[in-house]
């Protein structure tokens, strides 16, 4: 694409006059730059990418956007805010490709990873090739790509749309993080349905207080417009048990449907039942009554299946075809994930790494368990630090052996984060403290007997654990597999 054609899509008050060049690509990072580039400098969290700009030029690049002028022998041209202008070219050099999607976006605390996989499954059963960008990769029809942050930056992510349409993805479904939505990850995209489950702690390390957190959320509502599209009509898709979603309805002028299990809702969950097999219980759609059998325990569960539900729904897809696929579905790796390797007793890898998470699907355990729970838990290093004494307080609290030890400590001293978590349990004496995961992990193995169930959560589908800067191979399932086997 020429520069000139490039820039116009900016509407700068000054119009770019300099020379026109052919732009083979658009990078943020010089070490991706190739002959032809138009090198973005951002200034990040760690550097600046301004002081790449040189590097990128020598690399090849062949003009660079920035946000001062730089001494550069090819064309600088700049821009206010260079983050916002990436999402504007990436969006028109990748052909605007959400605009060729049915976008399904997805925030809120939990359940997103798990929504996100129960929607895909009902657009795949209909044969449609479908695309996923999320925590645990991004997926295009059976491929699946390692991802670095849940929800990409703008260059990423339009890239990755462009690549989907191209491979003749038809519907499309993202976990849409609160950061992304702070920091304009996804300016320009072009949902049709925008879906929350729940607002609870999470993130405050970032977002300071729950306001600012519920605010960063409200933008992926605000972001379906206040302009109608009778033949492709936008929907929000709020949980009507959270009160957080009456603020997502006002930041949006799209259709509401609402779901939920304890409030009156468009589309309801009643007559909720734990069987042996998993959960049983009625959708309810004014005076219409759907029995579902899904394999999943938890009310946490019932929500997504339900948030799903609604999200296919709007699409007109057939109600008997989306209960068909959401019965089918055996769960999503790393959430409540089974470890089954011959023992006498329950071994659950799970993602809960909040506040909330974590009450859930304890809560859920205390359902079923007869005996003993064991709950082996850590919290991550440079994140919420507020959330570490309420999470270990919730293990106590729903756990007869809670079991702290290290998440992912990142930079952080593994000991400092314990001692916060101990913060929150002065008046318990029944936890134990084992600093390293796999020891904590094989604690739990050894010491359980028939009919116990042992909780390992904080890290579900996650293969390895960042301790410094190091990255050491790890997976819970894996170490509580060999346990097992070793007992
Ligand atoms: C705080 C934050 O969001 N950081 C993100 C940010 O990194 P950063 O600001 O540190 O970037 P930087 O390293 O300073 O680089 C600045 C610029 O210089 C460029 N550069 C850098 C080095 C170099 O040699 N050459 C060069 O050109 C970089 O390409 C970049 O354009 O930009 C990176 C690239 O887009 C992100 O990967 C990175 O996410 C980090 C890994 C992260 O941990 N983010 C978390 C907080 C996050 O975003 N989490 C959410 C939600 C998680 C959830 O609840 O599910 C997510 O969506 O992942
Ligand atoms: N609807 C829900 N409400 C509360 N907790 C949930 C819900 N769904 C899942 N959980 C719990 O939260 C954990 C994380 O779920 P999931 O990975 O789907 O969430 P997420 O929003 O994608 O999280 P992340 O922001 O870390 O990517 C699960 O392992 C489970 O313990
Ligand atoms: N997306 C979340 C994942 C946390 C997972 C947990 N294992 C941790 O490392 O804290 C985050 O980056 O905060
Ligand atoms: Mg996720």
């Amino acid at each position: 694409m020429r520069l000139k054609k490039l820039l116009e899509n900016l509407h700068l008050l000054t119009p770019y006059q300099g020379e026109d060049l052919e732009i083979t690509s658009i990078e943020n990072d010089n070490r991706k730059v190739q002959k032809g580039s138009l090198f973005i400098c951002i200034k990040g969290y760690t550097v600046d990418g301004h002081d790449f700009a040189a590097l990128a030029v020598k690399n090849g690049a062949a003009a660079v956007l920035a946000e001062r002028p730089l001494p550069l022998e090819v064309p600088v041209i700049i821009v206010k805010d260079t983050k916002r202008a990436m999402a504007v070219l990436a969006d028109a050099f990748y052909g605007q490709p959400t605009k060729k999607l049915k976008l399904i976006g997805i925030t809120g605390t939990n359940g997103k990873t798990t929504t996100s996989h129960m929607i895909e499954k009902i657009f795949a059963d209909r044969g449609c090739k479908t695309g996923l960008i999320g925590t645990m990769y991004t997926k295009i029809g059976d491929k699946t790509f390692e991802s670095k942050n849940t929800t990409p930056e703008s260059l990423t992510l339009q890239k990755t749309f462009h690549q989907m349409v191209g491979e003749g993805v038809e519907t499309a479904v993202m976990e849409v993080s609160s950061h992304a939505l702070d920091l304009g990850r996804v300016h320009g995209c072009d949902f049709d349905v925008a879906v929350f489950t729940n607002l609870t702690q999470d993130h405050l390390d970032y977002h300071k207080t729950m306001e600012e957190y519920k605010r960063a959320k409200s933008l992926l509502f605000a972001q379906l417009g206040n302009t109608f599209h009778h033949q492709n009509p936008k929907f929000a898709v709020l949980n009507a048990d959270d009160p957080a979603s009456e603020m997502f309805r006002s930041a949006t002028a799209a259709h509401v449907v609402t779901y939920g299990i304890d409030t009156e809702a468009d589309i309801q969950a009643q007559n909720i039942q734990m069987t042996s097999t998993g959960t049983k219980f009625e959708i309810v759609i004014g005076e219409n009554r759907y029995p579902i059998h899904i394999q999943l325990i938890g009310k946490f569960s019932v929500y997504n299946v339900l948030a799903s539900f609604t999200a296919a729904l709007v699409f007109g897809i057939p109600i008997r075809q989306i209960i068909h696929s959401l019965e089918s579905l055996k769960g999503v790796a790393g959430r409540f994930e089974l470890v089954q390797a011959g023992q006498d007793f329950t071994v659950i890898v799970d993602y809960a790494h909040t506040p909330d998470s974590l009450e859930n699907v304890l809560k859920t355990i205390r359902q079923f368990a007869q005996k003993k729970i064991f709950v082996v838990v850590g919290c991550g290093g440079d994140r919420d630090r507020t959330k570490r004494p309420l999470m270990a307080e919730i293990a106590c609290r729903y756990a007869t052996h809670p079991i702290f030890t290290s998440d992912n400590p990142r930079s952080e001293d593994p000991i400092a984060i314990l001692k916060d978590m101990e913060a929150g349990v002065a008046g318990y004496s029944s936890y134990k403290i084992i600093p390293d995961r796999k020891e904590a992990i094989v604690y739990a193995v050894n010491q359980a007997s028939s009919g116990d169930v042992i909780l390992i959560a904080g890290k579900g589908h996650e293969t390895y654990q960042q301790i410094g800067n190091e990255v050491y191979e790890f997976d819970d399932r894996i170490v509580a597999r060999e346990a097992i086997k070793e007992r």
